[in-house]
């Protein structure tokens, strides 16, 4: 993409959408189009198509959504699959319809079929049955996967897709219940080894596995798939490593510096067995993972200690 080239970020504040601008200015691109939700409710059509045409993005990147844990999303299923299928769907036909030379819509890899076969290759879509607790999100993501093939299709319109994997960095959210396994537990560990409370509770029986990949080498590969990229399949983007979620519990605590106990909550749920991507698509395409999981909790949690008073938790 041209230096110059007018960007729009949709859901800049996010932790995908602030690490994607963070990594855009440090590559040197300077001319960003940001708009918080108090400004443009992505959920109403009109708004989004007139806000669109009249500021005319040469790239939209959709790092907008409502996103939560495993909690929030079998919490939430209304809410999960209406505002994040008008989100795609708004943006998408708004992009097009402004004549947006280039759109990058991010999924996530919960869109997989629960039992699919690991590692998962962008293949196995719809080939089985979802996870139920974010089946709703997962609709969601798959609809906005296919409305860019669509769009593609009928109209020629430049959309791509990327899938990630779970993610973790700076700007997470970090609502002890809503939030994602990594910003849960770094909160609670820090919060009990201030109390010295004897004992952490962690949810479900610890042997799911799951692949953790920073924000901030998302950031990049949403980038590198803008300018390497064409085609009508999601790619998935990760690390092709994954771990059970009883070591990552335990190198949270150790990264946190928390040395009581860890108990396990089994009333809730382990979600997916496990969801490791193939990666193999976006490696051919250049791109590789940097920051290995030890490394990246480390930052994670000096990042949470850095803004302790005004991490998002909602
Ligand atoms: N976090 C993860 O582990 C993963 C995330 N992803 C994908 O990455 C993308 C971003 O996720 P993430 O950064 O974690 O999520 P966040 O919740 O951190 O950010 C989402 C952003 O979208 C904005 N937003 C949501 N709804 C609306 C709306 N109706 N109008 C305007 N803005 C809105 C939010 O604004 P506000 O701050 O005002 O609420 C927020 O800034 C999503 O598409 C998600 O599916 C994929 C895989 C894993
Ligand atoms: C990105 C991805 O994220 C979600 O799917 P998930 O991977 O299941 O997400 P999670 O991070 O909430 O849980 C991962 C594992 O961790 C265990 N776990 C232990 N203790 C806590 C805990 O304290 N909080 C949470 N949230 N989980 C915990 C938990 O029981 C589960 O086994 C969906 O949004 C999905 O749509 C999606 O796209």
């Amino acid at each position: 993409m041209d230096k110059q080239a007018k960007i729009y970020v949709a859901g800049h504040r996010g932790m995908v959408g602030s690490a994607i601008c963070r990594y855009l200015q440090g590559q040197g691109y300077s001319n960003l189009l940001l708009a918080g939700r108090e400004t443009l409710d992505l959920c109403r059509q009109a708004e989004v198509e007139q806000f669109v045409a009249q500021h005319a993005p040469e790239y939209v990147i959709i790092a907008a959504a409502r996103v939560g844990g495993i909690h929030a999303n079998s919490t939430y299923p209304a809410e999960f699959i209406r505002d994040n299928i008008q989100i795609a769907t708004n943006l998408v036909d708004a992009s097009y319809r402004a004549k947006v030379k280039k759109v990058l819509f991010l999924g996530s890899s919960c869109i997989y079929p629960k039992l699919a076969p690991q590692p998962m290759t962008e293949d196995c879509l719809l080939t089985g049955a979802l996870e139920p607790t974010n089946q709703w999100y997962a609709i969601a993501k798959i609809a906005g996967i296919k409305l860019c093939q669509a769009y593609r299709e009928q109209y020629g319109f430049n959309a791509i897709s990327a899938m990630p994997t779970n993610l973790y960095g700076p700007e997470d959210n970090f609502h002890d219940l809503n939030a994602h396994v990594i910003p849960a537990l770094i909160a609670r560990f820090h919060q009990a080894k201030l109390a010295g409370q004897p004992s952490v509770m962690a949810w479900g029986t610890g042997s799911p596995r799951r692949e953790f990949l920073h924000v901030d080498d998302l950031a990049e590969a949403v980038i590198h798939l803008l300018d390497h990229y064409e085609g009508g399949q999601q790619v998935n983007v990760g690390t092709g490593q994954d771990v059970t979620i009883k070591h990552l519990t335990e190198l949270v605590a150790q990264t946190v510096g928390y040395m009581g106990e860890i108990v396990w909550d089994s009333s809730k749920p382990d979600g997916t067995p496990r969801k490791l991507l193939d990666i193999s698509k976006i490696e051919a395409l250049g791109w590789s993972p940097k920051i290995d999981l030890a490394q990246g909790l480390q930052g994670a949690y000096q990042w949470y200690l850095d803004h302790i008073d005004a991490v998002r938790m909602r």
